[in-house]
Formats: structure tokens, sequence, C-alpha cells
């Protein structure tokens, strides 16, 4: 603006002035004319039409950050990368598709199963929606252990095909989403585009894959939306979410009801429940807390009206890795085939969360300590976009299927934590986003 008001207020000069005044149109025949004005008028409507981008509004569905970018995938040496990574080690190893591999969870779960000799194949389109350079370190951590991951969007129905085609998956670990609670209010589309139509395209494809997989996929805590009753068991209700991301992540669990049924798919939905640790995501607070309390800035803690604690039942990623892990191993075959149901399949819904609910003001306590600095607590109203007020995991049904027992506190976590963060950014002079 303070650019454009200089150039605005600059004063003609009086030659300037005197070239306007005595500047004159001459046409020597009708049609000289005509097409001049022909000319003029064509560029007003150019200049219309491509008038800079700032000067527009905003386009209402914001896919192109998201994933609609093409990748380039296929031939010769690209099978061949995908059938190395993809070939099973063990005796008794699965061979494993995990969607989102470059995310955090995703990272973690690849690497779990590649040390135990299952074969991997990762697929993530690296969007922007954090810092896609934390996703290519995270790659690069993968590739060091032989895990390969193919870049791509979960959309693109040929790759899904193409991947199949090669590779005889005998699950699928669909952790690709559009994650975060807050953000689902800035651009609401991307929500819907990965986790409920990308969701379909990866059920699409494993419904008519010959054999049909087994299919592991990241459903949310936030699915327990505005209820009161504590701690959340998957038989409550979960009709009443807070945020549009929690709606599609319920949705998902509807969408995964229904192939269940029609194509005898086995699908086990897994509510995480906060999940924290190295190499985590830089929009959740525990990782901008750590980094704004680094830079000595304020950061921003959130109550519920009266004073009212905002808590969280934050998971180590350990635990949750074997948590998913334990839900691939113990997934039963799926029973269709070309597309058709043979039986009955099964279906689940796990929480997998810690038990132990932490006050946010607890965990900048937990930061203070292990990062030696004292935070610039700025207490804010929880904002109406989506958080809830507290999450609290009952694990009984997880416990007894899957044999999960989370054995992390969030002090220890979050000193994990704390150590890779260092060791990743230094203490404040490499930026995080
Ligand atoms: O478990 C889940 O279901 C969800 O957990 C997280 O969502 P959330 O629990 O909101 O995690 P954060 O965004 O890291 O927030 C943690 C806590 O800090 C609070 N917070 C967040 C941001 C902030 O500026 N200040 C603040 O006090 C939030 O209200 C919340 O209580 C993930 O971001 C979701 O993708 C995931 O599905």
């Amino acid at each position: 603006m303070k650019q454009l008001s200089h150039i605005d207020n600059t004063p003609s000069t009086p030659g300037k002035f005197k070239m306007e005044k005595s500047y004159r149109l001459r046409f020597h025949s009708p049609l000289a004319k005509l097409t001049f004005w022909s000319f003029v008028f064509l560029g007003l409507i150019l200049v219309f039409f491509f008038r800079s981008p700032s000067s527009s509004p905003p386009a209402p569905l914001d896919l192109s950050r998201r994933s609609l970018r093409t990748h380039s995938w296929g031939g010769p040496t690209w099978e061949k990368r995908v059938r190395s990574s993809a070939r099973v080690r063990s005796e008794h190893g699965i061979s494993v598709l995990v969607t989102g591999a470059a995310g955090f969870v995703g990272t973690h779960v690849a690497a779990a199963l590649r040390r135990r000799g299952d074969g991997v194949i990762g697929l993530d389109n690296f969007n922007d929606y954090y810092d896609p350079a934390l996703k290519r370190a995270r790659q690069a951590l993968l590739e060091r252990s032989g895990v390969f991951i193919v870049e791509g969007d979960i959309n693109d129905m040929a790759l899904l095909n193409k991947l199949f085609e090669v590779v005889a998956f005998t699950h699928v670990m669909h952790l690709a989403a559009q994650a975060g609670v807050r953000y689902a209010m800035e651009n609401p589309s991307s929500y819907v585009h990965s986790n409920i139509a990308g969701l379909v395209s990866i059920l699409e494809v494993c419904k008519s894959a010959n054999p049909q997989p087994a299919i592991v996929w990241a459903s949310s805590s936030s699915v327990y939306g505005l209820n009161t009753k504590v701690p959340f068991s998957e038989k409550d209700r979960t009709d009443q979410p807070a945020s549009l991301y929690a709606a599609t992540k319920k949705a998902g669990e509807e969408i995964a009801h229904t192939y269940n049924h029609i194509y005898g798919l086995s699908l086990t939905g897994l509510r995480f429940f906060t999940v924290y640790g190295p190499w985590g995501r830089p929009d959740m607070a525990y990782f901008f807390f750590t980094k704004d309390m680094l830079k000595g800035k304020s950061i921003p803690i959130f109550e519920a009206a009266n004073h009212g604690t905002v808590a969280r039942d934050f998971t180590y990623i350990d635990d949750i890795v074997k948590g998913c892990l334990a839900a691939l191993d113990t997934a039963e075959k799926s029973t269709g085939s070309g597309g058709k149901k043979k039986g009955a399949a099964q279906l689940r819904v796990f929480n997998l969360g810690n038990t132990s609910p932490v006050p946010v003001s607890d965990l900048v306590s937990i930061l203070e300590r292990l990062l030696k600095v004292n935070a610039k607590r700025s207490i804010m109203k929880l904002p109406r976009n989506g958080d809830v007020q507290f999450t609290h995991a009952n694990i009984s049904s997880a416990l007894r299927e899957l044999g999960y027992k989370p054995t992390t506190d969030l002090q220890t976590g979050l000193k994990k934590f704390v150590r890779w963060y260092l060791s990743y950014y230094g203490s404040g002079k490499k930026s995080s986003q």
C-alpha cells in the first residue's frame, strides 16, 4: 500500500502534461479507425481477465495447494523400486501400502513395519500444509531403511490401480489425511478432498483388488465432539462433531461401514488421541509451543468458560505405532473378490489414547523444564473453531483385542520430542516452518 501511494503521488512533470495535451489520434481511413478501436477493446478485455491475482477474491476451493498436482510415476525403473520395497523379507511378513508415509504417523509406522521384515510401499503427495522439507527429511529417513515412497495423490485412481497391478498388497495402512482441527475453517475443501474423496478412492481400489487387502485407517478422537461423558468409549455417540475435520472423520467411519457391508472389505478404524513425538507435526500445539518458547515469543494457551481447564489425552507415537501394527496383525482377511462380497467381513473401531488427560497448561510447564525457558503465557478463551475442551480415551477394547497398552507418560514422551527437536532444528536458530 505504501509503495502504491508513493507512485500515485508522483507529480506529473510539465513536459508530460504537454505531451498528453498535444497528442492527437489521426486515422487515414474508417477501416484503420475500426481496427485501432477493436485492438483497444480487445486489450481492455484481456486486462480484465488477466489482472493480478492479488486483486481478485480468494478462490473458494483452494485445492491447488493440497494435492491436485501431477506427479511422475510409472516406467520400468519405478516399477522395479516399487517391487523391491514391497518385497516381504520375513517368513510371515505382510505386504503393506502405507498412505501418508511422509507424514508423522506414517513415517513411524512404515519404518516399524520395515524393521520387522514386512514389505512396505509408501504413498504421499508431499503437500505444503506444513513445511514439506520436514516430509522430505522423513522420506530420506525411510529411504535409508529401504522404504520407497511413491509421490502421488490418493485421489489418483490410475496410480492406485497401477500400484495394485504391480503388488498384491495384503494390507493397506491408510494414514493420508488432511489433519488439524482449526485449519478446517480456513480450507474446508481440503478436508473433503483428502478425508472423504481420498478415502473413497482407496476403498474403491481395494474392493476391486484381487485379493482384496485388509484396511486399517486413521480416524480421530475428535469424533466424540461435544460429548461430556468421560472417558470416551467406542460405544458412545459420535453424532455431534465440533469441527469439519471431525465431521469428515466421522463420515469416514460411516463410509467404512458401507464398503464393509457391500464389498466384504475388512476395515479397522483407529481413533488417535493427540499423537505427539519426534518427527511430529509443526501445526500441533506441543510443536509450535516449543518453537515459540525457544524464540521468546508468547504462546496462546486456551481455557474454557469460567477458567475451565482444557486438557488432552496426549499419546506418544511409539505407543500409537504398536497399536497400528497390532491392528494390522489382528485384521482378518477381506471376504470379497472381483468387487463382490462373499461373506461377512470384520469391521472394527478402536480408541488409541493414553488414558490420562493432561491440562494444556501442564504441557507448557513440562516444556519449560525441558527447554529451560520460561514461557510467555497468553491465556485465551477457547476459540469456537472446532477445539473441544477435553479428550480422554477408554482403551479397554483396544487392550482386549489388540493387546494395546500405552507405556509412555507425557513427561517421558516430551523429553524424547525435545531431544529430537533440538538435534533437528537447533535451539531456535533454524526455523521449523
Ligand atoms: O486426537 C485427535 O483427534 C486430534 O489431535 C490433534 O488435535 P488437537 O488435540 O486439537 O491437538 P493440538 O492442535 O496440538 O492442540 C492440543 C491442545 O492445545 C490447545 N491449544 C492449541 C493451540 C493453541 O494455540 N493453544 C492451545 O491451547 C488445544 O485447545 C488442545 O487442547 C490433531 O491435530 C488432530 O489431527 C487429531 O485428529
